[in-house]
């Protein structure tokens, strides 16, 4: 298949090689003759050409010369190729035509040094001075071509001498017509300029917009490349000279070479780009910069290297680097990239006319129609199937992003799938985490309540008396305490009564520690049952010992509930089953004022005397101790 394909394309090219070479048998035909029936002649038919090897000869001397060896021109255009000397060129006249003014066109705007003298009878009847020496203005016509008006009478004979200097390949592609012939001529080659710098602003301007939206570099170094050869192809012209900086002679000089290395480095940018070579083709893409480097280094000396070698630099480099873009893209298409099959197809068309431009600036082949126009033909075909290119290109990133944007998504889905059951994990595992939480608290909450009830009956304990359940010595502490402190703040009188069973250790030797303990509890149920207010604070303090704490009772009252105490323990004797014991109590009484306060034992010590006086006045009675303020 490819084979074929490489077939197709070499007979295409032999057959493009024909078309050219077929411009080629065109004999000299001695002196040129006007007609009124051939506007149009072409003057290299009947041109002959010499070289001016030292650049010595004027055309005074020219003329007087007789060793100078004028050669034959055998091509339609005359073409010598690049030179650095002085090339004259010669072609006698005869106006045999009713037509008096014709004029001379030289289709060739690159030209630098441009001399043209009129000879009549050998002397030098008109001189013009033209070519890109001068600004625009300076030429007789101001056209993009070298268009020299002339009058020459019916019958007549005149010869026409050109000298041309300059960098550019030393081609003379004369014509002689008249006014109608050239606007005829002129309108033709307008269209096609025309047609040929609109399809290229068309395309460099439609993939600008392409590159805005899509900021795909690919499409950048393609409008680059694509602005860089129309401007080069607007040189070439004569439009840019005549339209662009008319006034600049010694830019209109540089320019040519500077596009041309332009085109070279821009191609460079767009091609690497389209083909990825760096990453795919490691040797064309150094040599490729190698080519590139050199057109750099080239253009930087464009300001102080003569314009002849900054152009034949820049032909010379022109032609590797299409090749190798013509190979990176027929290999990038073996290697199954689809799009780079319009990509090396149009590289190929550029080089064919890229080819046979630099061959015919060369002098290697004849100036024609198609080794001239032929890079312009292979330009419109390049641009547009780069453009085609540059589709399929973006049609085969835009479906790989799309594949990739379906992995990503896929791969979000997966993520945002593991990420919500690693949630739902979480959750389950704070719910059970909470729900634990909540047991451990309520079982810390009953723990804690049942520790402080045990507390409080470990304090209620520690506050009673186990035998008699009445308050034990602590209270009684603890309650004198707070009622003296109380009483002194408010100013109320304080009462305390000490009772103390007087039988108690006869009854302990004689019956035991229950008949005892029994007993007490007895004196604890009257004590009970005789004192009722609230306030009121029942204890046992010691073995035998009761303490009343009467807060708000005054002496007489306090004396009172003394008198009933004794009387009713006097009066209901212990009986214990086995025996029947008539028990009494020693009471001491004691009341005050209190008249400072903590001295709650002063009370107590007065309370205790008077019990110990009734004691020993033999028991079962009340004493009453009044207590020192
Ligand atoms: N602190 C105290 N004092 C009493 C109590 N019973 C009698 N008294 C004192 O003894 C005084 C004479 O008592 P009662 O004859 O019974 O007269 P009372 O005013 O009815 O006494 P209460 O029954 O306590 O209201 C009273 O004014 C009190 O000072 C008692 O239970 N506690």
């Amino acid at each position: 298949m490819w084979g074929l394909l490489l077939l197709v394309r070499i007979k295409l090219l032999l057959a493009c090689f024909l078309l050219v070479w077929s411009g080629l048998s065109w004999g000299g035909e001695g002196e040129l003759q006007l007609r009124d029936d051939k506007p149009v002649v072409v003057a290299g038919e009947h041109m002959q050409w010499w070289i001016d090897q030292n650049g010595m000869h004027s055309i005074y001397s020219l003329l007087k010369s007789e060793s100078v060896s004028w050669a034959d021109s055998t091509a339609e255009v005359p073409n010598l190729g690049y030179r650095m000397e002085p090339v004259w060129f010669r072609m006698p006249l005869t106006n045999g035509a009713t037509e008096t003014m014709w004029n001379l066109v030289i289709d060739y705007p690159l030209i630098r040094d441009l001399d043209i003298f009129f000879v009549a009878g050998g002397e030098v009847t008109e001189i013009f001075q033209l070519g890109e020496r001068f600004e625009f203005s300076a030429r007789p016509v101001l056209h993009r071509n070298f268009i020299v008006p002339f009058r020459i009478e019916t019958g007549d004979n005149q010869i026409i001498y050109v000298k041309m200097q300059g960098p550019y390949a030393m081609q003379m592609p004369a014509k002689i017509m008249n006014a109608k012939a050239l606007l005829e001529y002129e309108v033709v080659s307008v269209l096609s300029h025309g047609l040929f710098f609109g399809f290229v602003m068309v395309m460099g301007f439609y993939n600008l917009f392409l590159y805005i939206s899509t900021r795909e570099n690919t499409y950048l170094f393609y409008v680059l490349f694509t602005f860089c050869i129309g401007l080069f192809q607007f040189v070439e012209q004569g439009f840019a000279y005549q339209f662009l900086w008319p006034k600049e002679v010694w830019w209109q000089n540089k320019a040519t070479g500077v596009l041309l290395h332009a085109c070279l480095i821009s191609s460079f940018l767009f091609v690497n780009s389209f083909l990825e070579m760096r990453k795919n083709m490691q040797w064309i893409f150094k040599s490729y910069s190698l080519l590139t480097a050199l057109s750099l280094l080239t253009l930087c000396s464009v300001p102080f290297m003569d314009e002849f070698w900054t152009i034949r630099f820049g032909v010379m480099l022109v032609i590797p680097a299409t090749v190798l873009a013509v190979l990176g893209g027929w290999l990038t298409w073996m290697k199954g990239r689809s799009d780079a099959r319009f990509f090396s197809i149009a590289w190929f068309a550029f080089l064919v006319g890229a080819l046979l431009l630099a061959l015919n600036k060369l002098g290697w082949i004849p100036r024609n129609m198609v080794t001239e126009h032929g890079a312009e033909v292979g330009t419109v075909i390049e641009l547009g199937l780069l453009a085609f290119a540059l589709a399929g290109r973006i049609k085969i990133e835009r479906l790989k992003r799309q594949e990739l944007e379906f992995h990503a998504r896929e791969m979000e889905r997966t993520a945002l799938l593991a990420k919500e059951h690693a949630l739902e994990l979480e959750k389950m595992n704070s719910e059970q985490l909470e729900r634990n939480v909540r047991e451990r608290t309520r079982d810390l909450h009953k723990a804690l309540s049942e520790l402080s009830q045990m507390n409080r009956r470990l304090e209620q304990l520690n506050q009673v008396d186990s035998v008699t359940g009445v308050g034990n010595e602590n209270s009684f502490l603890v309650n004198l305490s707070k009622e003296w402190d109380r009483s002194y703040r408010e100013g109320e009188v304080l009462s305390l009564i000490v009772v103390e069973l007087d039988c108690y250790r006869d009854i302990l030797a004689d019956y035991g520690a229950v008949a005892s303990d029994e007993c007490l509890k007895n004196v604890a149920s009257i004590l009970e049952r005789l004192i009722s207010r609230p306030a009121d604070c029942i204890t046992r303090y010691g073995d035998k010992v009761f303490g009343v704490i009467l807060p708000g009772t005054d002496e007489k009252g306090a004396q009172y509930i003394a008198d009933k105490i004794v009387a009713a323990v006097a009066a209901q004797p212990f009986d214990f089953g086995v025996a029947k014991v008539d028990a009494s109590v020693s009471v001491g009484v004691s009341a005050v004022m209190p008249f400072r306060p903590d001295q709650y034992r002063e009370l107590l010590m007065s309370a205790e005397s008077a019990v110990y006086v009734a004691k020993n006045d033999g028991g079962n009675r009340v004493k009453f101790a009044a207590m020192s303020s």
